[in-house]
């Protein structure tokens, strides 16, 4: 379980987060939702140890997060720069292994069979540049997943994509998510999407200063799908009363 506690950031004399309370359930897909600049990304780097709360608690199953956990991983909304480009897309998502220390062919068969797993087929010794936009994300979310985490948070990763590649990700964290029941906290500006994807969606009210002002469960068949779904009533009030939510604050 991810748990935070009265959980305060500032950079300077701005204040960004004020005293956020949030518990996640483990094998939960949390969305958070916001206005522009109201402190998703920080809420998820403060979370991933990559920034220090300056004041609050954060654990994940009891202990503190101090730096950046085992076990966690994070997406980015910019695969452009979150993969390496000199190196070939096997070893992009061979990389987080080379800790652990199984041997280069262990390595290479285990990033051939997530590559597989997230629909990249044949791609294993390209580079990324060679792949579209979509591809490179799918890379991403494989090099993600290959250390197999309990923890999985994403910062708006599907932001930059083209409508029809979005969905087709979207399903494919769907899919991930059921199959392994992966924690996931999830990112994303785009309100329909938070429903979608989402098991609950929480939203912040705008900066300075924000704080979790509405917690909504999604109680949305778990089994999902681009055009049942999005056109069932529930999905349609659910989308109202997070957008609501979103605008109330501005
Ligand atoms: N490293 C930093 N130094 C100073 N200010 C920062 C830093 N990172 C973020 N901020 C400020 O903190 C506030 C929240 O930024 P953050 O990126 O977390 O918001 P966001 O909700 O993710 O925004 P968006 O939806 O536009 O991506 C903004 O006012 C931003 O300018």
């Amino acid at each position: 379980m991810l748990r935070l506690d009265s959980v305060t950031r500032s950079f300077g004399d701005h204040l960004v987060l004020d005293r956020i309370e949030l518990t996640v359930p483990d094998g939960q897909l949390l969305s958070v939702v916001g206005p522009s600049g109201c402190g998703k990304s920080t809420l998820l780097r403060t979370i991933a140890g990559l920034l220090p709360a300056d004041e609050g608690t954060i654990t994940i199953d009891g202990t503190p997060v101090a730096g950046v956990p085992d076990r966690l991983a994070v997406v980015f909304q910019d695969y452009g720069r979150s993969l390496l480009p000199w190196l070939t897309v096997r070893d992009n998502v061979a990389l987080p292994l080379r800790r652990r220390g199984p041997r280069r062919a262990a390595r290479h068969a285990e990033a051939e069979a997530i590559l597989e797993r997230v629909g990249l087929h044949g791609v294993a010794r390209r580079h990324p540049r060679q792949l579209s936009g979509g591809m490179q994300q799918r890379v991403a979310i494989a090099r993600a997943l290959v250390c197999r985490p309990s923890l999985l948070l994403m910062d708006e990763p599907f932001g930059s994509l083209d409508a029809r590649t979005r969905e087709d990700l979207e399903d494919l964290l769907l899919e991930v998510h059921r199959a392994d029941g992966t924690t996931i906290v999830f990112v994303t500006h785009d309100i329909d999407e938070s429903v979608y994807v989402g098991d609950r969606v929480v939203v912040l009210s705008p900066g300075p200063g924000s704080r979790v002002v509405q917690d909504v469960p999604v109680g949305l068949p778990g089994k999902r799908d681009q055009l049942t779904t999005r056109g069932l009533p529930a999905f349609v009030a659910l989308r109202t009363e997070v957008g609501r939510a979103v605008r109330q604050g501005d």
